[in-house]
């Protein structure tokens, strides 16, 4: 049978894919596509929006409908609403928004007691696999002679309104575990002295209509190794969105995140 799924922020960048590319998959009936009541296309067929025809299902905030699980790509007040709704509905939830004050992320933690939820910052099988990479990159130089200086580079496009990207932060923190790394800063200006290694440097790229792009640096002293994942458009944030709808949907109420899911 069909996992039935809502889609929350269904007429953004990402809620448009998640509707034309959910609409293809068999395995999936998309019965819920929510939106905020002030967004301009409010009311009208998601399916439209999305630039697929008709899908009968309105841009809406509330449903009859149930579903098993519901995926968020919006904005924070958003994903406040999404948990509320997932929990509500008793359904999973796959939380994909970045940008989360702690107050929001404590709700989805709280959350993943009574549902099962996916959170992840990025959604993308390489970028997952490109984490697995740097945390074995991490663990091999983090004592090397003469230390190894980790920067997280990210460029997205210009509409994007948190910084630095959700899953540049992700990088960091998974690299810092390892490499036991504390402290944390965003660019640099003026005269900040010699670079610590105890450092981990984030630097935010806002232009044209990039899809998302993070490059991982570890330089050392005569050598540097660099990993770049880069995406050409939004549809591996959107597959791996819906596979882990299918993924959460039913399953005990716990956190998981997407190497649950791609199996990594
Ligand atoms: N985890 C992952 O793999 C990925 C995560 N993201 C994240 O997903 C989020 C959305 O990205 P993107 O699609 O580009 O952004 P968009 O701004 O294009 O889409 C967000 C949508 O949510 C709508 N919205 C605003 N308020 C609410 C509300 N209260 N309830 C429901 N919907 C609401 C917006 O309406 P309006 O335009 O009127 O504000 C808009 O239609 C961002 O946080 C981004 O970083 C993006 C790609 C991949
Ligand atoms: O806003 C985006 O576009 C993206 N946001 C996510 C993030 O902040 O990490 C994931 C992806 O890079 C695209």
């Amino acid at each position: 049978m069909a996992t039935r799924i809502a889609i929350n922020g269904a007429a953004g960048r990402m809620g448009q894919r998640l509707v034309a590319l959910g609409s293809q998959d068999k395995s999936l009936d998309i019965v819920a596509c929510f939106e905020h009541a002030g967004h301009a296309k409010f009311g009208q067929d998601a399916g439209v929006v999305a630039g697929i025809g008709e899908l009968g299902v309105p841009l809406q905030e509330e449903t009859d409908a149930q579903y098993s699980a519901i995926i968020d790509f919006s904005v924070p007040a958003g994903a406040h609403a999404a948990v509320e709704r997932a929990v509500n509905a008793k359904a999973a939830l796959v939380m994909a928004t970045t940008g989360l004050e702690e107050e929001h992320q404590a709700k989805i933690r709280e959350a993943a007691n009574v549902i099962p939820v996916v959170w992840a910052p990025s959604m993308s099988t390489t970028v997952n696999l490109t984490m697995k990479l740097c945390e074995i990159a991490a663990e091999a130089l983090k004592d090397i002679p003469g230390g190894a200086d980790v920067e997280v580079l990210e460029r997205h496009h210009r509409f994007k309104e948190d910084s630095p990207s959700g899953t540049a932060l992700r990088f960091g923190e998974l690299i810092a575990a390892k490499m036991g790394i504390t402290e944390f800063v965003h660019g640099r200006e003026g005269r900040p002295g010699a670079r610590p290694h105890n450092e981990i440097a984030y630097h935010a790229i806002r232009t044209g209509d990039n899809p998302g792009e993070h490059t991982i640096i570890f330089g050392l002293l005569g050598e540097t190794i660099e990993m770049t994942v880069r995406a050409s458009n939004r549809d591996c944030y959107a597959t791996g969105a819906l596979q882990a709808a299918k993924f959460a949907a039913g399953k005990p109420a716990g956190l998981y995140n997407m190497n649950d899911v791609l199996g990594l």
